[in-house]
């Protein structure tokens, strides 16, 4: 059997459940929004982050991870997050929500100034072990997500692909979309050579995401 390049991540074994357990308890908390490269927090820790495209559903996730539904602010205005929010794990891990790329619902101005800032993030982050990169299973990668995926090239930032929505999508449009997804990838050298699927409603991904968190250092 050929093995296909980028294939799913598999379901975490029960060692490293338990080691995501540990990390991800209700101690989770919020620690500060930023809004300027100078208010970042000293980059003394390991740090992970959510990068895509506004409505993707990267603060979803992030609730979904720490099983804190209002911890991340969500919802269904492109454009909601606007800060770089960071949370802290059980062990003072960072994780990070970012503002979207894309189409945004607020004023030019303000969304470059927040572009801008997620733009030097995520090239001048010394602490940043990974950056998941959410795509839309219904849309798959589109161009503003190659130009942020070929910053992370450039940076040496490796970035793992995360398919975000599953549940709104039938497994065999699900298979079309994984498919242009590692199509895309394959361009790309800083990319983790394995995706994650995931539905932050339903559930799908999440212990397989938080092992791999865990299994950062
Ligand atoms: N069905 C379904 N809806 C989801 C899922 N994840 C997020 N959503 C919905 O998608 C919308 C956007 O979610 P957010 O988590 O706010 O997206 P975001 O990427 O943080 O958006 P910005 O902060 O604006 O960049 C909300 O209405 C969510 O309820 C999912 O797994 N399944
Ligand atoms: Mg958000």
């Amino acid at each position: 059997m050929t093995t296909l390049p980028f294939p799913l991540a598999e379901e975490p074994d029960d060692a490293s459940r338990e080691a995501a357990r540990k990390l991800f308890t209700s101690e989770i908390d919020f620690l500060k929004g930023v809004v300027a490269m100078d208010g970042l927090p000293p980059d003394d820790r390991p740090e992970v982050c959510f990068a895509g495209r506004s409505n993707v559903g990267k603060s979803s996730l992030i609730n979904a991870l720490t099983g804190r539904k209002g911890l991340a602010r969500a919802s269904n205005t492109p454009g909601r997050t606007q800060e770089i929010n960071f949370f802290t794990l059980t062990d003072g891990r960072y994780l990070v929500d970012l503002p979207g790329y894309g189409f945004a619902n607020a004023p030019v101005a303000v969304v470059q100034k927040w572009q801008n800032l997620l733009k030097q993030y995520l090239s001048g982050r010394a602490s940043l072990r990974r950056a998941f990169v959410l795509i839309d299973a219904r849309h798959g990668v589109k161009s503003v997500d190659e130009e942020i995926m070929s910053l992370l090239d450039r940076s040496a930032v490796t970035f793992q692909a995360v398919l975000t929505k599953a549940d709104k999508m039938k497994a065999k449009d699900l298979e079309r979309i994984q498919a242009q997804v590692r199509e895309k990838l394959s361009k790309h050298p800083a990319a983790y050579p394995e995706i994650v699927m995931t539905s932050s409603e339903k559930g799908d991904g999440i212990a397989t995401l938080r092992a791999i968190i865990a299994g950062l250092d």
